[in-house]
């Protein structure tokens, strides 16, 4: 009960922050997160929606395009809606759709093409003359941006026919008018465009087309609304169809027959991606036949006849500017990289986490120097390595700090650690982020309590201490005079930190900030024992018996229990009513404790659940075959993975097989 929940839970949320990532993104022009980290957390929902079919909504972000039209231009309803694309991450998902589309199409053939990161756009020609261009706003409805679109040069204004014609395709920046714009921008002490989609996005978006013209924008065209009115009947030919009409096509794209041939060509133009022109972001795979994609037809977002493979993660080159220390709740140092404002998978990246003063010697990173970069889903990047053969003579090593940057006080590194730690528990830096952790969402979920609103509040002195987070409701009168705290504000705010006294104990276990013990501990502890009072009571060697609590992480929740200062905070919220107890859970045994499964095809129940449920019985889900794996559980439509599985000798399980077990150890 208490699992359905928080998934349900986690939808709602999901839903709101996808909407807002979009809003930021198609809207403002002004990404808040990377498409990796989007992509992900999309690929969540769909996941957890699957599962939770009851749950439905068609306001849901993953059934519907968010973009709205601006004011200043005239709305238009599209002939025929303009979609998005569903996505696949690997040459797997490629195959499970090529699968997909073989059972409904004979022999099928595919188009590959390149996925422009621009926007799209819609072209109309009457009697030969263009007459309008329009942006896919929410697919439905978008924005008439004529005026805008007839500063691009590369876009015919007349054509040789009489009918009525309607293209589509990608309005972009090109990677070259993208740097002089920034650079310009920068000499005018303007912001930065984060990447050339938003820069693209912006332009076309800008009442004033002089704006436009200044920007030098290109596109291609992919897609001919109307090509069954000219006989054509298949992609191919609509493409060379366009190009005769004078559109600009794109010459890179490649007819395939199998998933092995899809992939190749992916792979080959993604090794090319570097030296383009432009900005790709994957390969579109569509269908060539336009008969059977009509036959196919569409979700609620996308057409089921195509789909879009998303690179992963790029690495770059930029410079290290500086490094600067940090300090955590714990106290621990960490090591910042300043970057010269670089591009990586789509968004301007200027910090770096660099971990440790180790990692800095072991990369040995001096100040100025070239350093590759790497994002790979996360928000914050990482510094992979530097390059020394870019070095001229203005590098200058690193000398790590003596004294915490806040407090003064005198680091330490204890022995064999990496870490630097400031140990002055008064430390104002310590308190600070000893009260966000506390108060963010993995832990007591405050809604109102941000980073930014803590920092405030310690310097106001109403926030010492977590403590004082569950006093501030005594000083509400004072908080009303600040500046910025309205009434509503104010009993928002109080409410949120009642609402948090009721989160399950793992949450606040989690929030204490244990060294070690992370979320994914505090979940197991609070499941195993049900009590704070309970973890409190346990041994060092009770605590280290539990599953994936090492030795280690029990010694360090012995020595914060030890400590008088922390059990008066635990009474303390006790008697404030925090919620100190969780229902226990006991796990089952069954034929996959202890082992590694590798789960593959088309599962009925979400991929994301069978994880779950086999991870509760205490197996290890892989993510490829291999000897060491023990079992495969398959289901419609498996494909390489379940192959390997047989010439291996690896014991397989149908879907059926797997629920079986599972309910004979629930049994
Ligand atoms: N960073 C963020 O906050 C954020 C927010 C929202 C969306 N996004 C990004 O946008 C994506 C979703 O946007 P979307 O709905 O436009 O889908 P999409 O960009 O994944 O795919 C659909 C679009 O691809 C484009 N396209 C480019 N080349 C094409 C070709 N050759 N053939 C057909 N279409 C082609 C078309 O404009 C089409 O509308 C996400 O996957 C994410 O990467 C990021
Ligand atoms: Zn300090």
């Amino acid at each position: 009960m208490r699992t359905q929940l928080t998934e349900q839970q986690r939808i709602e949320q999901l839903r709101k922050l996808l909407e807002k990532y979009a809003i930021e993104y198609y809207d403002n022009d002004a990404p808040s997160v990377s498409d990796q980290e989007y992509d992900r957390l999309m690929q969540e929902l769909i996941a957890l929606e699957e599962k939770h079919p009851e749950l439905d909504d068609p306001n849901s972000p993953s059934r519907r395009i968010i973009g709205q039209v601006m004011e200043g231009f005239e709305k238009v309803v599209h002939a025929q809606r303009m979609l998005s694309l569903g996505n696949v991450f690997n040459k797997e998902e490629i195959e499970e759709f090529v699968n997909r589309v073989a059972k409904e199409a004979k022999d099928p053939e595919f188009v590959v093409e390149c996925k422009y990161d621009g926007l799209a756009m819609s072209l109309e020609y009457e009697n030969g003359r263009f007459v309008r261009a329009v942006t896919r706003g929410d697919g439905v409805t978008g924005e008439d941006v004529s005026n805008n679109v007839r500063t691009i040069a590369s876009i015919p204004m007349y054509i040789d026919t009489r009918e009525r014609v309607e293209v589509r395709g990608e309005v972009y920046m090109p990677k070259k008018s993208f740097e002089n714009l920034n650079t310009l921008q920068a000499t005018l002490h303007l912001p930065l465009f984060a990447n050339p989609r938003n820069a693209a996005a912006g332009s076309i978006r800008n009442l004033d087309s002089t704006v436009c013209l200044h920007r030098k924008l290109d596109a291609y065209w992919y897609y001919f609304q109307n090509a069954r009115d000219f006989g054509l009947r298949t992609q191919e030919a609509a493409l060379d169809a366009m190009k005769d009409m004078g559109f600009r096509v794109n010459p890179i794209r490649k007819v395939c027959k199998t998933a092995d041939e899809i992939y190749d060509f992916i792979e080959e133009i993604g090794r090319q991606r570097g030296e383009l022109p432009y900005e790709i972001d994957g390969m579109v795979i569509k269908l060539n036949d336009l008969e059977d994609q009509q036959r196919m037809g569409i979700t609620a977002k996308a057409p089921r006849y195509a789909t879009a493979y998303k690179f992963p993660a790029e690495e770059v080159q930029t410079r290290l500017l500086d490094i600067f220390v940090s300090v955590g709740r714990t106290g621990r140092i960490t090591p910042n990289a300043v970057l010269e404002p670089v591009r990586v998978a789509g968004t301007l990246v200027s910090k770096a986490t660099l971990h440790n003063e180790d990692m800095i010697k072991s990369k040995d990173l001096r100040i100025n120097d070239i350093v590759v970069i790497r994002k790979a889903g996360e928000i914050i990047p990482e510094v992979v390595k530097s390059v020394p053969e870019r070095r001229d003579d203005t590098q200058i090593p690193y000398q790590y700090p003596t004294d915490c940057p806040v407090c003064g006080s005198k680091l330490v590194r204890l022995e064999g650690e990496a870490e630097h730690f400031c140990i002055n528990p008064d430390c104002p830096a310590r308190i600070v982020e000893s009260m966000i952790h506390f108060a963010s969402r993995d832990a007591m979920d405050i809604d109102s309590l941000g980073d930014k609103k803590i920092e405030q509040l310690h310097e106001w002195h109403f926030l010492n201490s977590i403590e004082d987070i569950y006093r501030l409701h005594r000083r509400r009168e004072e908080l009303l005079e600040k500046k910025g705290y309205s009434q509503k504000g104010v009993d928002k705010l109080l409410e949120h930190i009642e609402a948090s006294k009721k989160r399950p104990l793992a949450n606040l276990l989690f929030g204490l900030g244990i060294r070690l013990v992370g979320k994914k501990g505090a979940a197991i502890l609070a499941e195993h024992f049900g009590s704070m009072d309970a973890i409190r009571a346990a041994s060092e060697d009770e605590l280290a018996a539990v599953k994936f609590i090492g030795g280690v992480t029990a010694q360090s929740i012995r020595a914060y229990f030890s400590e008088q200062e922390n059990v008066e905070l635990i009474e303390f919220l006790k008697r404030e009513g925090v919620n100190m107890t969780q229902e226990r859970v006991e796990k089952k045994e069954s034929v996959f404790t202890g082992k590694t499964v590798v789960l593959t095809g088309r599962l009925k129940m979400a991929r994301n659940e069978a994880k779950k449920i086999l991870e509760s019985l205490g197996a290890n889900v892989a993510g490829s075959v291999s000897k060491k794996t023990d079992y495969v559980i398959y289901g419609e439509d498996a494909g390489s993975k379940l192959a390997k599985a047989q010439a291996l000798g690896v014991p397989q399980m149908s879907e059926e097989q797997f629920e079986q077990e599972v309910d004979n150890a629930k049994a």
